[in-house]
């Protein structure tokens, strides 16, 4: 009956982390016409319940009021043309997989088994993880300026688009499933390119979130002296990069594939004022994504024997002034190459 592609019955998406990110991705589809579920917690979970998700961008700000749940148990039995969005925060992924991997699925099976898990992340070690527990892993390279404004309020400034989602199964390759999820996620507010490489992608994208953490502690790359700063951090991420033979993205091919697709708009009462680690920082979540961002250039350094002292020093600095709840951009950007200075020259001695 549903032979050919266009004909399937329509996908429902279970978003697992409608924060900034998540709550773009799912209130765009919510407005296209899919089925969309929220997963939440806390503050934000009761808001979604209470207000329905809040989520401006350029046109105006979007009411969607659909279902938001803390887990699995709330949902009922999982659908099987479910299709789950993964999009907490790093290290928020092993307690997530953990929830929704034995959920049940009409039909047999649990959801690691049988539905698609899409994981829309920063960095690649969120899709490693799931590659431990689910079958169908497919990573996305997330272009998207999003911000979690306050509890059940969501920005997205990109226009024409909201923003760019290489798709691609983790590790290699593409499918049906895939370009169907595509499909819906272009008819939403997103240019959704299907590629059989999308670590490549993500690796690209993963060299300019090494200054999430320079912007997470001292503020905006706004002046020269930050600016070269990332320049000497981004320049440990190719070199450990290159001796792993991990290939990525030229500048080039990304400024591209986005050309002027994403442009960023002001949004009245949702000023957007750093990117998705600053955020953590300003909410005073108590954790940051350092430790799969410059920490993944750390560990690839361990692995391959390249020293990293810069990216060592950035993610200890975001974990502490995380840990202990200090003021997004709070360490002046003089005393941050500083202290970079110092363990660049400890390190070549
Ligand atoms: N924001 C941005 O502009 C961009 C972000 N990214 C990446 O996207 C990913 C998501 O980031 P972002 O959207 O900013 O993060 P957010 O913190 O805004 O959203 C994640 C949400 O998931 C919630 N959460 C965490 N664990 C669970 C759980 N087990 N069950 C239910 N809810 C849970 C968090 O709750 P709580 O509120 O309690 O923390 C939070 O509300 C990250 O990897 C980030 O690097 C990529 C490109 C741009
Ligand atoms: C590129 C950027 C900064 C866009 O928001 C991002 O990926 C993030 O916020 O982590």
């Amino acid at each position: 009956m549903y032979s050919r592609l266009w004909e399937a019955p329509p996908m429902r998406y279970i978003i697992i982390g409608a924060g900034a990110v998540g709550g773009a991705i799912g209130g765009r589809l919510a407005q296209s016409g899919r089925e969309v579920v929220l997963v939440a917690r806390g503050a934000h979970l009761a808001a979604l319940r209470a207000g329905g998700l809040r989520l401006t961008v350029p046109e105006g700000e979007l009411t969607h009021r659909l279902p938001a749940v803390d887990g699995p148990d709330t949902v009922g039995e999982l659908r099987a043309d479910d299709v789950l969005i993964l999009a907490v925060k790093t290290q928020d992924t092993e307690a997530a997989l953990a929830a929704w991997g034995p959920a049940p699925v009409a039909g047999g099976g649990t959801a690691a088994e049988r539905l698609p898990l899409l994981c829309a992340q920063n960095g690649v070690e969120g899709q490693r993880l799931a590659l431990r527990r689910f079958r169908h892993v497919y990573g996305v390279c997330v272009w998207l300026p999003a911000t979690h404004v306050e509890p059940g309020v969501v920005s997205a400034a990109g226009t024409p688009l909201t923003g760019m989602l290489h798709l691609g199964r983790c590790p290699y390759g593409t499918d049906d499933t895939l370009r169907r999820i595509a499909a819906d996620l272009e008819r939403a507010h997103f240019e959704a390119p299907v590629v059989p490489d999308v670590a490549r992608w993500q690796y690209a994208k993963l060299l300019g979130n090494l200054a999430n953490a320079i912007e997470a502690v001292s503020g905006p790359l706004e002046s020269e002296q930050a600016r070269a700063l990332y320049e000497r951090v981004r320049a440990e991420g190719e070199a450990v990069l290159a001796a792993a033979g991990i290939a990525y993205a030229s500048p080039e091919e990304q400024k591209e594939a986005r050309g002027d697709k994403i442009t960023l708009v002001p949004l009245p009462g949702a000023q957007r004022g750093g990117g998705s680690s600053w955020q953590s920082l300003a909410r005073g979540t108590g954790t940051i994504e350092a430790d799969h961002l410059n920490g993944e250039i750390v560990l690839l350094g361990r692995l391959h024997g390249v020293p990293t002292p810069l990216n060592e020093l950035l993610q200890r600095l975001a974990d502490t002034a995380a840990r202990e709840r200090r003021a997004a951009g709070s360490l002046p950007v003089t005393e941050l190459v500083r202290l970079a200075d110092e363990v660049d020259q400890g390190s070549s001695r």
